[in-house]
């Protein structure tokens, strides 16, 4: 019988397939291991079911990507959750355009999480969210601690495929666990904190969560961006669009240009000055790593 299904563990060349609720152990067909190919937790794949074993099978094809991550490891999220500390450590506006930044070269759907809420005033937090929001990024501020924001966010994530990604320490794996007690000792027998260590293989593991899956392994604890182009830039920053056609050249790179639309609406704050200036430090950094790449 062929039949097809999404990947959600895998393990020394197994992957462990969701066939509508029937988990179906699989190794990769002979005439796949030919060519090259790249197979993770997310991929959506057609396997033919051994007809003595219902429970084993092969893996024919791997069906097209929407997205891929490399930190977690992981093909077609439904949405990322950028996490974030309000305090503790202190909220940086360079590492959440970095990591939206990240998101957006991915073309994964991301959302906003702050987290620590229970530590800071309102008005402090209002005013962090309202710059992402004002841009179209669905924000949540959250305590893991008190509740807050917890209930809203479950529901968000209802029948998704979502991983949490950010710096260390702000909180992913208490928003996890306040959302799905549980759900990152599920992993068997390598527990996460292991599997995040230096020199052993990492794999994610896609755990059902109402409807949908949670990826137990939280990503991106370093930001690197090597593999963006520098051009590629003006482009993961959506709120740039609108003003673009009133740039005189076409690529610019709002920086130089003497008639620019994007940087009259940061003077006339229509763009965060945050905002521009994570676009400038950025567009720096790559650049310098271009050059260093050359050389
Ligand atoms: N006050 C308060 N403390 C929190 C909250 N969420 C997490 N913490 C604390 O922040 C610290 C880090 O939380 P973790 O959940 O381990 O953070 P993490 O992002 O998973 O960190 P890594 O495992 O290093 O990636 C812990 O001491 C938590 O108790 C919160 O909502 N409020
Ligand atoms: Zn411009």
């Amino acid at each position: 019988m062929v039949t097809s299904g999404l990947v959600v563990r895998s393990y020394s060349g197994y992957y462990y397939v969701d066939c509508a609720g029937v988990m179906i152990t699989c190794k990769v067909k002979g005439h796949m291991k030919q060519k090259r190919f790249s197979l993770c937790t997310g991929d959506r794949v057609q396997l033919e079911v051994n007809p003595d074993k219902a429970d084993e099978g092969m893996i024919t094809a791997i069906l097209p990507r929407r997205n891929y991550l490399e930190r977690p490891t992981v093909a077609n999220l439904d949405l990322l959750v950028i996490t974030l500390a309000l305090v503790q450590p202190d909220f940086s506006f360079l590492i959440a355009d970095k990591l939206l930044i990240l998101a957006e070269a991915a073309t994964v759907p991301v959302l906003l999480v702050l987290t620590k809420a229970d530590l800071t005033a309102e008005e402090q937090r209002e005013r962090i969210a309202a710059v992402y929001r004002k841009i179209g990024y669905e924000t949540f501020v959250i305590s893991s601690k008190t509740g807050e924001g917890i209930d809203a966010l479950r529901k968000r994530l209802e029948g998704k495929v979502t991983a949490f990604g950010g710096p260390s320490g702000v909180g992913k794996s208490s928003a996890l666990n306040a959302i799905q007690p549980g759900v990152l000792r599920t992993t068997g027998e390598i527990s996460t904190k292991i599997s995040r260590g230096k020199h052993t293989t990492r794999y994610t593991e896609l755990i059902p969560f109402n409807g949908g899956y949670l990826a137990d392994t939280p990503g991106f604890g370093n930001v690197l961006m090597e593999n963006l182009e520098p051009e590629a830039l003006p482009a993961c920053f959506p709120e740039f669009r609108q003003f673009e056609a009133a740039c005189k050249f076409s690529p610019c790179s709002h920086t130089h240009e003497p008639v620019c639309g994007v940087k009259d609406a940061v003077r006339e704050n229509r763009v965060a000055p945050s905002r521009y200036a994570s676009y400038l430090s950025i567009l720096e950094e790559l650049k310098e790593n271009k050059a260093r790449n050359r050389r």
